[in-house]
């Protein structure tokens, strides 16, 4: 059983310590935050021990009626591995404790890719973490990349990637962030920062990416070009990406013509916090002109990376091969399967059939 510590319980924090828990081979072994919010309070319900990531700011706990295990220190020295999902820049500041106590550590996405050894995607590169330290799980709009290009990559070969990222501001508890109502070139210098975040994973790819940030929260939503090596049809690329796990090709007349509806999907079908860990790829939108292929995507910020963080604990202490640690985690978080949001449509498709 493998002892996890997650400094850092906010929005990737709390879903990757509900992950790892759901996990039979890893447990949680307690959270560290600096405060004792209403996600503190979260914590103690699920039965995670609470650390104080600042040790001045223990006392706080404590009059909010929270138990305080010890200080992340303390965490750290206890853990086999730590899963940092501090905000963007602190994980890096946080290496040199996890590198005094010997103890491994996984980063997140907001980090340079400098902060660790490997970058990680489980489809693309699981191999790549085994018996690494440290590995950072690459930000939710590089993976939700990374997903569609490795088997792009594998069946036809990929000659150029071409992506617009329309970003969502912020995330639905950021109400600081924005733009509220403005539509942002973000970064406006061209390319973006999101191309040369990809190729930490695939090194030879040709991969352009230019970024957006618009008023919505609910998720990401890409528009893809990719040159493929091969001439293909729209209909061998369908079938190529139903084919992938944490892929989910959304079948035509659902009516669903939008993120708003991806949720309510996720929601309806009782999956947690609402949270859609595949790829959302319209169905209708894979258009194909020779070796040109088009497609829509929405990527759920808030939980794609999830199971991505899962694989890369068995990755770096040599559990299981890469399809057993995918399956193992997408059957125990209900990824494709329980909360099926394709088993769902059937039954809303068969009802929207009965409409028509
Ligand atoms: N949100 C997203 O869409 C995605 C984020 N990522 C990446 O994941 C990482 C985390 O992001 P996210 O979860 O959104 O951030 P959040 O701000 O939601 O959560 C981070 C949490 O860390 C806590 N924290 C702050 N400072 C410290 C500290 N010094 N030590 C321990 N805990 C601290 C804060 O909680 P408190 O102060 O209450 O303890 C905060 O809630 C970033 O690298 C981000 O880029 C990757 C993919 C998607
Ligand atoms: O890493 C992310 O996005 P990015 O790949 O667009 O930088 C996450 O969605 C978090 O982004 P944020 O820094 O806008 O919160």
């Amino acid at each position: 059983m493998i002892r996890v510590g997650v400094n850092g319980y906010g929005t990737i924090g709390k879903r990757v310590a509900d992950a790892v828990e759901a996990q039979p081979d890893m447990e949680i072994i307690g959270v560290a935050k600096t405060q004792p919010n209403f996600e503190a309070h979260t914590a103690v319900k699920r039965g995670y021990p609470m650390y104080a990531a600042i040790p001045e700011r223990a006392p706080l706990f404590a009059e909010a009626g929270i138990e305080v295990a010890g200080e992340v220190d303390e965490l750290v020295a206890e853990a086999d591995i730590i899963v940092d999902c501090t905000p963007s820049g602190i994980g890096e500041q946080n290496r040199e404790l996890y590198e005094t106590h010997h103890t491994p550590a996984i980063f997140q996405g907001g980090e340079s890719a400098d902060v660790a050894d490997v970058s990680f995607n489980a489809r693309s590169n699981f191999d790549a973490a085994r018996d690494a330290d440290y590995v950072r799980v690459v930000s939710c709009n590089t993976t939700g990349l990374s997903r569609v290009i490795a088997p792009l990559e594998e069946e036809y070969g990929v000659e150029k990637v071409r992506a617009t990222l329309v970003r969502r501001g912020g995330d639905p508890g950021q109400n600081s962030r924005g733009p509220i109502n403005d539509i942002l070139p973000n970064p406006i210098k061209v390319p973006s920062h999101h191309g040369p975040d990809v190729k930490t994973i695939f090194p030879d790819l040709e991969i352009d990416t230019l970024g957006l940030k618009v008023p919505a929260t609910l998720m990401h939503v890409h528009a893809l070009n990719v040159t493929l090596g091969d001439d293909v049809t729209g209909a061998h690329v369908r079938q190529l990406l139903e084919d992938e796990d944490r892929i989910y090709v959304i079948p035509e007349g659902l009516g669903i013509d939008g993120a708003g509806k991806l949720k309510d999907l996720a929601l309806d079908a009782g999956r947690p916090r609402g949270d859609l860990w595949e790829n959302c790829v319209w169905g209708e939108s894979i258009g194909v002109n020779g070796r040109d292929l088009y497609l829509f995507q929405a990527i759920h910020q808030e939980s794609d990376v999830i199971p991505e963080n899962v694989d890369a604990i068995r990755a770096m202490f040599d559990l299981e091969d890469k399809e057993t640690s995918m399956q193992r985690t997408d059957r125990q978080l209900g990824v494709g399967i329980s909360g099926d949001p394709s088993g769902f449509s059937e039954q809303a498709r068969a009802e929207f059939a009965d409409d028509d």
